[in-house]
């Protein structure tokens, strides 16, 4: 779409809520999504989208976000009283996180030609049952590309679990790693948060180059637990998240309900999941590949040609 005009844009980002909406996907989410749509079509489309009222949308989004209602009451099953735990997934670009995600809630892999970056965040849901107690887990997957980086922060907040995630073929991802506990002691709400280092893409061994010593030593060195995997073949996908959800729910701190009206994480929070969503375990999970990948064709902003 090479020109886009000021009506027609401002019916595209409402067409896109509705899509969102339509598709429960929570209103922080739609509005992140919609904020680097309106971000990567002023810099993709410059003399077309120049002098649009940007400041206007954002506080339109930024409305939208504050009056999000809640789904009706039908589609809050009685679950309402099943823990929600959430958990982030965070790493350098192309470690794999999607794939570890894919694979452990969808026993998937995507092969590289039908795998794209992911933009801002998505989020999938599961439930879990650990030592007899059901839980549901909120998993949000982060972007890994630097230039979403500034939006995935606020994803920190109320996560109760982190997989920090590196590449054992490609050391410059597992250097990364300081970087990306730095951002995690910046924006994390819980000084408790349960960290698992995954080493990801194992079944490449004749490409490795980050030992599995290497792996752990780090892991020791900075208190967290540590697993190899491979989304690939589904390897170790399963053990990295149980290790996580064993940990979190064996630190009550954490998620155990606290007194009414008090905030506990995960609690519809930015970036946490609102009961409602919580409550819709039935759907098995809620992707925002599709409308990302629609929206990126139609308006020159695909996942992986964005200039945001
Ligand atoms: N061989 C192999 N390839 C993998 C594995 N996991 C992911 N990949 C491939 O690595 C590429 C990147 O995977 P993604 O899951 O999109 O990576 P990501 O970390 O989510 O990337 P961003 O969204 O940019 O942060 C894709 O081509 C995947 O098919 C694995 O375990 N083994």
């Amino acid at each position: 779409m090479r020109s886009i005009r000021l009506d027609a844009y401002g019916r595209v980002w409402l067409a896109l809520f509705h899509y969102y909406d339509h598709h429960h996907v929570p209103p922080e989410v739609a509005c992140s999504k919609l904020a680097f749509w309106i971000t990567g079509l002023s810099q993709s489309h410059p003399p077309a989208v120049s002098g649009l009222p940007q400041d206007q949308l954002r506080s339109q989004l930024a409305a939208i976000h504050r009056t999000g209602q809640p789904r009706p009451a039908s589609t809050m099953s009685s679950s309402s009283d099943v823990p929600t735990l959430k958990i982030l997934l965070i790493g350098a670009s192309a470690v794999g996180k999607s794939s570890l995600l894919l694979r452990f809630t969808d026993d998937e892999f995507l092969s590289p030609e039908e795998t794209t970056a992911t933009i801002g965040v998505d989020y999938r849901i599961k439930g879990i049952e650990v030592g007899g107690k059901r839980f549901k887990l909120s998993i949000w997957d982060t972007a890994g590309q630097e230039r979403f980086r500034t939006l995935t922060s606020s994803y920190y907040r109320g996560a109760q679990g982190v997989i920090i995630t590196y590449d054992v073929t490609q050391r410059d991802t597992f250097d990364a790693l300081p970087t990306w506990f730095s951002e995690l002691e910046t924006f994390t709400t819980s000084q408790d948060v349960v960290k698992v280092i995954v080493g990801n893409k194992v079944d490449k061994e004749y490409s490795r180059v980050v030992t599995t010593k290497e792996g752990e030593e780090f892991a020791a060195k900075m208190g967290c637990l540590f697993v190899e995997c491979s989304a690939k073949k589904g390897v170790g996908v399963n053990g990295a998240f149980d290790e996580l959800v064993n940990r979190i729910v064996s630190t009550p701190s954490l998620w155990q309900k606290t007194a009414p009206g008090e905030r506990r994480p995960g609690d519809r929070m930015p970036g946490g999941v609102p009961a409602a969503h919580a409550a819709d375990s039935s759907r098995g999970n809620i992707s925002l590949t599709d409308p990302s990948g629609v929206v990126g064709y139609g308006m020159g902003v695909a996942r992986d040609s964005c200039n945001c």
